[in-house]
Order: structure tokens, then C-alpha cells, then sequence
């Protein structure tokens, strides 16, 4: 089996010495071993092997290529499922009960690498099943070790490093879903920095087989002398660093050279990430052995892949300060799909949004740095529970906020000050690879700093094969970055024309009619409401917190008591705001309001029974997805006239 992936067309070999043995793969379908000495016997030179594989290419002939190009095609769309993986009886029972029966592209491509033991560079889009493309051979090694009697048991068998607290929860659950289907008990734990050094120590007794945490908190057991070098020395076989690309940006680069030293010679290290950069390179080289780096392709196309094909891509050019105004007409005239994640870049930013919604009616959460780690989990998890529509997030920990936050405390009374002063945590981070459940509209109120920020937030929507949409707003101090990320979008996808459209859903006639009651309210929320709002929030959920622990431990699917998304003032809602009047909304934005919601009703998303058979799949909607069929303003709304909406107004 695994021989047979490795002459599918759709690995490629970097231009580096570790790809070396990869690009050997591609071009002789040799065991692996032969590979590799092949690579090496050409000098250890990457670019050497590359190169030579395009003259081949050249002499075959542009027909020959095609044929070879429509074959790999063919091969790619050949459906595996787990079954033919050769995975333990255990396994695949799980799997079964899970409803999961066909691999994902990347799951059928790395499993099989992974299992014969090779250290594994792996990048694939977001949402694509990397967890399970890693945790599956991972649990087998482990089982099969078991089952052998060859497990060590002085540290952990297997360590999984993730950037973030959420991603430790999340990987655990993930694990912890299989295992506890499986006959044969591992024991897997999850450890992070919010622990005290007794319930590490705790967690860590026995010890488990596999261990979920962050390298910051992994580098700090170590030096405390919670966990043995030694022990880890002797112990580990397996290490994972899952989301790699963004471990560096988590300045997590001490800690991992800390670990170094101790990581035996014949660990297996695998290495997941959505995005290259060259912090994929710099991890590969100080943690990977000659690896096999594997860059999938979307089936059936000879590109790669960053974002999910089934998500449409819209931007909406406004100024910064009609920003409001826009998501106002995009929620309250209801021209997009529930649920919507958006996502601004600071937390004042995001109470704003959120007391500003509030005011029409429109009910949110918030998600961001400053909540204790309980309700975070809770927040994610309500909405995967349906339980609130909007989610506000911020996805990244500014040092700018938390200097802000200091200074705050320092002025402020002393009865509030005790949550002031807790710092903004360091391992948190939403778009971090979490795996948010049915999110069909990720909306970019302030557009990320980078297109690697982008490629991590859209990549919340369209999971699994599931369509979704993003629409960023774009205000023209923002034009660089959005151009930054159409020029990627273009060089990856290798696209002439843009990947990003204009949304054809709102038009200028929609909005003006909400222009008014916009700005009035916006003026009213002022900046002590929002250090009031955020007090607040944090506040309740600092008390939430701990009696959603308690609450959780006895019922832990119990998901009622989580209101995240209550209002934040008691103040009644004026019916003109509550509801537009009728006569504000024109003919055509009804139009395309009715036409979403009818989608919507298409796909089964009005109905949670039906929506939960269906498992939100695409195509459903797609001949009736308003997106697709819609135009407000006809042709000639083509994108980059660059005539900024309300911009001059
Ligand atoms: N073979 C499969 N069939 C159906 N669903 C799957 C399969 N494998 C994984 N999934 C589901 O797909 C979703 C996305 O998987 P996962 O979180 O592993 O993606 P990812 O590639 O790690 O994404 P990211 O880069 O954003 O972290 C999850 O809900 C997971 O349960």
C-alpha cells in the first residue's frame, strides 16, 4: 500500500536537502531507504534531484505530461478508506462507530508514511483531517508496542506539541473520542502552563502513554525537574508538532531547543502544517531526520491547495470608520449564513462590535485572551453547540493590549483590579487550527496583519468538505495586506484572476437606509462602556468558571448553562432599532435576503434534525446558493473599480 502512494503524482519534493529523499520517491518508486541513499549518493543536493526530474519531464514531451498529469488526477480521486490502510482491528472499529469510513487526501498519503516509520514533513489546507492523519499510526505504533510488551514506561511513549491551550484540549479529545473505543486502554493526558506543578505532577504519574501540551509548558516540566531528560530519553518513540507553522510565531523556539537534547535518536518526529514559511524549514531542521516532505495537491489539479476550494471568497471595500455600519447590513438584512465567526484585532474592537450589535437586537460572544481557560472552552464549545449564532474573536494575545491592560490596573480601583491584573495568556489563540463545527461565514472585520493570518482564519469555515464563505472589509489602510494576500492567493493557486470577489449581495441602497441608525448608535458606545462591558464580561466569567468546572465534571454534556452571548445591558432595545422597518429595505437586497434564506432552508440548516443527518455536506446548496446565483447590481459590478462605498460620503 504504502509503495502505491508514493507514486501518486500528488507528493512533491521541496528544493532542500531533507526533500532530497522525497523528489527519489517520485521519480523511482524504490523502497524508501534506496531513496534516500539515492538522494544522498547525488550529494545530499535537493535542488540536484529536482532538477534533473524536470529535464526527464522536458524530454517526455508536453502529451506525455498530460497523460501522466489526467493519471495522478484519476489516482487522486480513487477513494481509500480506512479499512484498506491496514490499521489495527481497534482502530478501524472506532473509526466505524465514529461514522468516519473514507480517508481524507492527506490521511491517505501520510498514514501509511507515518507507519513505516519515516519522520514526516506534512503540509495539507485547513480542516483537511491532519489530527487524524497523525493521531491514527500514532495510536497504532502505540497499540502495537502494548501488545508486544515493548512499551518503556519511565516518561511518555509520545509527545504531541501544539501552540495553544484550545489545540491541547481539542488534540486530547480528539484521542481520547478513539481510545475510549478501543479495547486496549493507553493512557493520554493533556498538560498546560494554567496547571499547578501538583496536578502536573499528578497528571504525569503513572506516567501516560501519550502526553498532549505546549512546548512552553513541556520545557518548563523539564527544567523544574517534573519530568527526567533521562526518562524522556529512554521512553519517547513518537513526537508530533502539529500547526508547526505556528509554534515559532508562539516563541517557542527556546523551549524547543531545550527539548533537543533530549529526544532519543530513533524517535520518529512527524510535523503538521496548514501554510509553509520558513519556520517549517528551521523546525525540520533542528527536530526532523531526513524526512519525507509530503505538499498535497488539491485532487485532480496540479496545485497546491491553501484554501479550501469549497469556500467563496468576498471582500467589501469601506472605510474603516463604515465598518460598523457594513456588518450591521450584512447581520441585520440577514445577506449572510449563520453561523458567522468574526474576527477583529483587538479586544476594545471586539466589545464594541459587540455592545453595537446589542443595540439591534443582535446577540454575541465574545472570544479572546483576557477569559479564564474554562469559559474559553465553554465559548467554543456553545457554539459548536448551536447555542449562539455570532462569535466575536480576536486571534491574537497583542503585547499592545496587554500593556494596556497594566496600565488599566494601575489606575482602577482596588475592588477590580484583581481582574485587570491577570496578564492575557500567552498559549491562546482561536484560529490556531480549532476546530470550529459548522461555521459557514468567517467575516474579517479588521483584515489579519499577514496573508498566513488570513489562510488561519478563513480556514475556520469549510471544514471537512463542507462549503462555507468569508468576506473580508477592507478599508483603504488595509489595501496592503489585502493585496498581499491576493498575491499569494495567485502565486499558490497559480490563478490569473482573483481569488477574492466582490460581494454581490449588498448594495449601496441596503446599506444608506441603515446609515443613520448606525452612526447614531456607534456614537453612543463609548469607550467607558466598553472597559465596563469588558470588566464585566470578564468578571461573570471568572465566576461562571468555576462553577461551570464543577457543573461540567457531573454533567458533562450539559450545555444549557452556557449563555454566552446574554446581554451586557439592561437596557431595553427600541422597536426601530430591533427591526428594520419595511420600507427601509429595497426590492433587491429582500431579493437576496429571501434567496439566502431559502438556501439556507435548501441545506437544512433551519431544521436541526435534518441539518444533523445531513452533516451540512456541499453541494446541496450549490444550485441554489445565492452567492453563486445573485447579482445586485448586475455585470458591471466587477471588481477593482476600486470605487470605495462610502468613502465619499
Ligand atoms: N476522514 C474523515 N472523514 C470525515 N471527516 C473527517 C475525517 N477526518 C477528519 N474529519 C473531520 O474534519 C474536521 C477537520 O479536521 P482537523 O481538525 O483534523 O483538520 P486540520 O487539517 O487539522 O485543520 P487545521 O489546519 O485548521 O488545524 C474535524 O471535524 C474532523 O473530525
Amino acid at each position: 500500500m504504502a509503495k502505491k502512494q508514493k507514486q501518486r503524482g500528488s507528493l512533491r519534493g521541496e528544493e532542500h536537502v531533507e526533500a532530497a529523499a522525497a523528489a527519489a520517491h517520485e521519480d523511482a518508486p524504490a523502497a524508501n531507504a534506496e531513496g534516500e541513499a539515492a538522494a544522498q549518493e547525488a550529494g545530499g543536493s535537493g535542488s540536484e534531484v529536482a532538477e534533473g526530474r524536470s529535464a526527464d519531464a522536458a524530454s517526455g514531451g508536453v502529451e506525455e505530461g498530460k497523460e501522466e498529469e489526467a493519471a495522478a488526477a484519476e489516482e487522486e480521486e480513487r477513494e481509500v478508506t480506512f479499512d484498506e490502510l491496514g490499521l489495527d482491528e481497534q482502530l478501524k472499529r472506532a473509526l466505524r462507530k465514529k461514522g468516519l469510513t473514507k480517508t481524507t487526501p492527506i490521511q491517505r498519503e501520510a498514514i501509511p508514511l507515518i507507519l513505516e516509520g519515516k519522520d514526516v514533513v506534512a503540509k495539507a489546507k485547513t480542516g483537511s483531517g491532519k489530527t487524524f492523519a497523525y493521531l491514527l499510526p500514532l495510536l497504532q505504533e502505540l497499540l502495537k508496542l502494548c501488545k508486544e510488551g515493548r512499551i518503556r514506561k519511565s516518561a511518555p511513549n509520545a509527545l504531541i506539541l501544539v501552540p495553544t491551550r484550545e489545540l491541547c484540549q481539542q488534540v486530547y479529545n480528539e484521542a481520547s473520542s478513539l481510545l475510549e473505543l478501543c479495547t486496549s486502554k493507553l493512557k493520554i493526558v493533556q498538560v498546560t502552563a494554567s496547571m499547578s506543578d501538583k496536578d502536573i505532577k499528578l497528571a504525569l504519574s503513572g506516567p501516560p502513554n501519550i502526553l498532549v501540551t505546549t512546548p512552553a509548558c513541556v520545557a518548563a516540566c523539564i527544567s523544574k525537574g517534573i519530568v527526567q531528560g533521562s526518562s524522556i530519553k529512554e521512553s519517547l518513540s513518537m513526537m508530533i508538532l502539529d500547526e508547526a507553522d505556528l509554534l515559532l510565531s508562539y516563541r517557542c523556539e527556546d523551549d524547543l531547543k531545550a527539548l533537543v537534547p533530549h529526544i532519543p535518536r530513533s524517535c520518529q518526529s512527524i510535523l503538521m502544517s496548514a501554510t509553509s514559511s520558513p519556520d517549517i524549514d528551521k523546525l525540520t531542521k533542528l527536530l526532523l531526520h531526513n524526512p519525507f516532505v509530503l505538499t498535497l495537491t488539491e485532487v485532480g489539479h496540479a496545485k497546491d491547495d491553501v484554501v479550501p476550494r469549497n469556500v467563496q471568497q468576498f471582500w467589501i471595500s469601506c472605510s474603516a470608520k463604515d465598518k460598523m455600519l457594513y456588518i450591521l447590513s450584512l447581520l441585520k438584512l440577514e445577506l449572510i449564513q449563520k453561523k458567522v465567526l468574526i474576527f477583529v484585532n483587538s479586544i476594545d474592537n471586539a466589545f464594541r462590535l459587540r455592545l453595537f450589535l446589542e443595540k439591534f437586537a443582535i446577540r454575541s460572544a465574545v472570544l479572546n485572551a483576557e477569559l479564564p481557560q474554562n469559559s474559553r472552552l465553554h465559548i467554543i464549545e456553545a457554539f459548536n453547540a448551536r447555542l449562539f449564532d455570532y462569535l466575536i474573536a480576536t486571534d491574537d494575545n497583542k503585547t499592545k493590549e496587554a500593556k494596556q491592560t497594566n496600565k488599566e490596573s494601575k489606575k482602577d480601583s482596588k475592588g477590580s483590579r484583581k481582574h485587570l491584573q491577570q496578564t492575557l495568556d500567552a498559549e491562546f489563540g482561536v484560529v490556531r487550527g480549532i476546530d470550529f463545527k459548522n461555521v459557514f461565514t468567517v467575516v474579517n472585520f479588521d483584515m489579519p496583519p499577514n496573508p498566513a493570518g488570513y489562510i488561519h482564519r478563513i480556514g475556520r469555515t469549510g471544514r471537512a468538505n463542507k462549503t462555507g464563505a468569508s468576506i473580508s472589509l477592507v478599508s483603504p489602510e488595509e489595501d496592503n495586506v489585502f493585496e498581499e494576500i491576493e498575491h499569494m492567493l495567485q502565486d499558490v493557486e497559480k490563478k490569473d484572476t482573483n481569488c477574492i470577489l466582490p460581494f454581490p449581495l449588498l448594495t449601496k441602497n441596503a446599506v444608506e437606509s441603515l446609515r443613520y441608525r448606525a452612526q447614531d448608535v456607534a456614537r453612543s458606545v463609548t469607550s467607558r462602556d466598553i472597559q465596563e462591558a469588558r470588566r464585566q464580561d470578564v468578571k461573570n466569567e471568572i465566576l461562571n468558571s468555576e462553577k461551570l468546572k464543577a457543573h461540567f465534571e457531573e454533567n458533562p454534556t450539559d450545555l444549557d448553562l452556557l449563555k454566552h452571548d446574554k446581554l451586557l445591558t439592561n437596557k431595553s432595545i427600541p422597536a426601530h432599532l430591533r427591526d428594520v422597518p419595511e420600507y427601509l429595505i429595497d426590492p433587491t437586497t429582500k431579493e437576496a435576503s429571501n434567496a439566502v434564506k431559502l438556501s439556507r432552508a435548501a441545506m437544512g440548516l433551519d431544521n436541526p434534525r435534518r441539518k444533523k443527518r445531513m452533516g451540512f455536506r456541499s453541494g446541496s446548496g450549490k444550485s441554489s446558493d445565492p452567492l453563486r446565483t445573485f447579482s445586485a447590481e448586475g455585470k458591471s459590478r466587477k471588481r477593482r473599480g476600486k470605487e470605495r462605498e462610502g468613502d465619499d460620503r
